[in-house]
């Protein structure tokens, strides 16, 4: 699978643009022209109270939801349809087919078809990164909350997306599982050379885990970013919101 866009001029446009996204469900207006650049290597974090819009905002920068108005851009060409570039990552634990052992599961990241030695190969070394080189016999059920999520990131980096839209990943493991798999997703992101948008409820691992934190309010607006990030100036725009 290739991992440039073809045709796209390399550097010279951000990863992914929104362009004053403006979107409504059922006539009911969720966002208001929402726009933000993401640059390539970025992890940027999307903070919100419940039910503003923020997985709905990650839905339209993955095209699987098409906004009223306004623009997807990625690496400066409008895109209107899902591609493998872009992924994302849900909080549940049952993203994998419990069906499937966790290697099988890492190489439906890959290929839907038969795989390929080289193809199984690398459903294992990434599956070692992430620290499940032991486990690839075993069945979602048998692993931990940690684990599973680990399998699910697993999953995702194997097919080599550019841009992971993340949902709110670590917020149904407990804390310290969360803070080894926060590291564990910097790390990932790093050495794959990913960009990531990630949603969240918590301020901290917000200004943990984002090179920026973007707020967005009641009414599915982005606010102003504001480069002095701390956490009382994010509380109080949450609150705001
Ligand atoms: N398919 C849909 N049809 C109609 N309304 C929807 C649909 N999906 C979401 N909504 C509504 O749109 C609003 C925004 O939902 P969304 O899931 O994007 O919010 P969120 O900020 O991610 O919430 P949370 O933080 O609770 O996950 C909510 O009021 C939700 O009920």
């Amino acid at each position: 699978m290739s991992n440039t866009l073809a045709g796209a001029p390399r550097g010279a446009s951000p990863l992914l643009h929104l362009e004053k996204i403006t979107l409504a469900y059922d006539g009911a207006p969720i966002l208001h022209n929402c726009s933000l650049t993401l640059e390539e290597g970025e992890l940027v974090c999307l903070l919100g109270p419940s039910g503003c819009g923020k997985t709905t905002l990650l839905k339209v920068a993955g095209s699987f939801l098409l906004p009223r108005s306004g623009e997807v851009l990625l690496q400066g060409r409008p895109v209107t349809a899902p591609d493998p570039q872009r992924i994302m990552v849900f909080q549940d634990q049952d993203q994998l087919f419990p069906w499937k052992r966790v290697e099988d599961n890492v190489i439906l990241g890959i290929t839907r078809g038969r795989p390929t030695p080289a193809e199984r190969e690398a459903a294992r070394a990434i599956l070692t990164e992430v620290g499940l080189g032991e486990a690839l016999r075993r069945y979602p059920h048998q692993l931990s909350g940690g684990m599973r999520q680990r399998a699910a990131l697993a999953r995702a980096f194997a097919g080599r997306p550019r841009l992971f839209l993340m949902d709110e990943p670590f917020a149904s493991v407990d804390a310290p599982q969360r803070r080894e798999l926060q590291g564990l997703l910097q790390r990932l992101l790093r050495d794959h050379r990913g960009t990531a948008l990630f949603v969240t409820h918590d301020v901290e691992e917000a200004l943990l885990l984002g090179s920026r934190v973007l707020v967005m309010n009641r009414r599915g607006e982005l606010l102003p970013e504001d480069p002095r990030r701390d956490r009382d100036r994010l509380n109080q725009a949450l609150q705001e919101g």
